[in-house]
């Protein structure tokens, strides 16, 4: 069955509550008209009701079945600013708080936090760094999970999908965290039916080439091995050695991962964020993500470039993290 099939039927009729910070943008709105018609979740659009209005009528949506909350007035404001107050403990004072929860991002966590939505996903406008920066510092890492990072499921025609990371976060992780990335992204590709095959991605394979760069790669592999012995995972890989099964012969003979991986795990967010927009807008993959893993609640940012089918598909994805125990 096809992804989505799949996860729309695991969804289905839950009522399952999404919130999209990003109200008046005309993307948003129509995903969300287009997941309430469907009965696949119920979205909460956060801005101005007379903006959203305006927006929906132009583009002839239809938001009756839409809920509308705005945070610059929402009945619920003081308590969300003492909840936040509370929740930051010393890292925010009284006054920050209440001005902290008027940003539809703050606004938008807070209620996945409180339990008042069921996840969130935003950054069709806002940067990444704006989008997750709320979640990291309210929802925070479940506590198996040291860090978050942002993985895409990379999508061609029906059957071919894999997933990569991090293509969004940690910066330059170190050997520590790059191993718990890949270990936490085999955890998240098992949730869209891959069965995870690892490649630690570098410019070497095997000791072909020598650097600090690549010693972080190698040294990465052998903690995941630690922290995961029974996972088929491998590195350090280049690319072609971890997708291509003859090049993987000649460069990798005895890795059972190289040749056949599917979970591509990059060395930075250099090569991690440049690498899905290539293959993306030359490959013609569809890029559906980042799916943040490692939080304790579902929080999803998109592309700037994203479009409506995106944002559609990303918030069924959202909607199903909670399924997922
Ligand atoms: C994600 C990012 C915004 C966080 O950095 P930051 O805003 O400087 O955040 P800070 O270092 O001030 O940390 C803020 C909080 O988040 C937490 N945090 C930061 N990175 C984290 C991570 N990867 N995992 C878990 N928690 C993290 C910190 O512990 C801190 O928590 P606290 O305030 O409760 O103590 C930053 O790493 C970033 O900009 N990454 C690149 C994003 C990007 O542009 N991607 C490309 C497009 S997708
Ligand atoms: C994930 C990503 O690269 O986001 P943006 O294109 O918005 O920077």
């Amino acid at each position: 069955m096809d992804l989505f099939d799949s996860l729309k039927q695991k969804i289905s009729g839950k009522n399952l509550r999404i919130v999209f910070p990003e109200g008046t943008d005309a993307r948003i709105i129509g995903a969300a008209v287009r997941l309430a018609a469907d009965g696949l979740i119920a979205p909460t659009l956060l801005g101005n009701a007379e903006e959203i209005a305006k927006v929906a009528g132009e583009k002839g949506f239809d938001v009756s079945k839409v809920t509308i909350r705005d945070p610059q007035t929402d009945a619920f404001h003081a308590e969300m600013a003492k909840a936040f107050f509370d929740r930051r403990n010393g890292k925010a004072t009284e006054e920050q708080a209440d001005q902290i929860v008027r940003d539809p991002n703050y606004f938008g966590t807070m209620l996945v936090f409180l339990g008042e939505a069921d996840g969130m996903v935003s950054g069709a406008v806002h940067s990444t760094a704006d989008t997750v920066r709320p979640a990291l510092q309210i929802i925070k890492t479940r506590p198996d999970a040291s860090r978050i990072s942002g993985a895409f499921i990379m999508q061609r025609g029906r059957d071919e999908r894999y997933l990569f990371a991090d293509n969004a976060i940690n910066i330059d992780p170190n050997s520590q965290e790059l191993a718990e990335i890949a270990v936490e992204s085999a955890k998240t590709a098992k949730l869209f039916d891959i069965d995870p095959k690892v490649a630690l991605l570098s410019f070497s394979t095997k000791g072909s080439a020598k650097a600090p760069q690549v010693d972080k790669v190698v040294e990465a592999t052998k903690i995941a091995h630690e922290l995961a012995p029974e996972l088929a995972l491998d590195g350090e890989l280049q690319f072609d050695a971890a997708f291509v099964p003859t090049v993987a012969k000649l460069k990798a003979p005895d890795s059972e991962v190289a040749g056949n991986a599917n979970v591509f795990i990059f060395p930075d967010l250099q090569a991690g964020n440049i690498g899905y927009k290539i293959a993306q807008r030359f490959g013609n993959f569809e890029a559906i993500g980042p799916i943040l893993q490692g939080l304790n609640k579902p929080v999803s940012d998109l592309s700037r470039g994203a479009n409506e089918e995106d944002v559609y598909k990303l918030a069924i994805i959202t909607a199903a993290q909670n399924l997922i125990a």
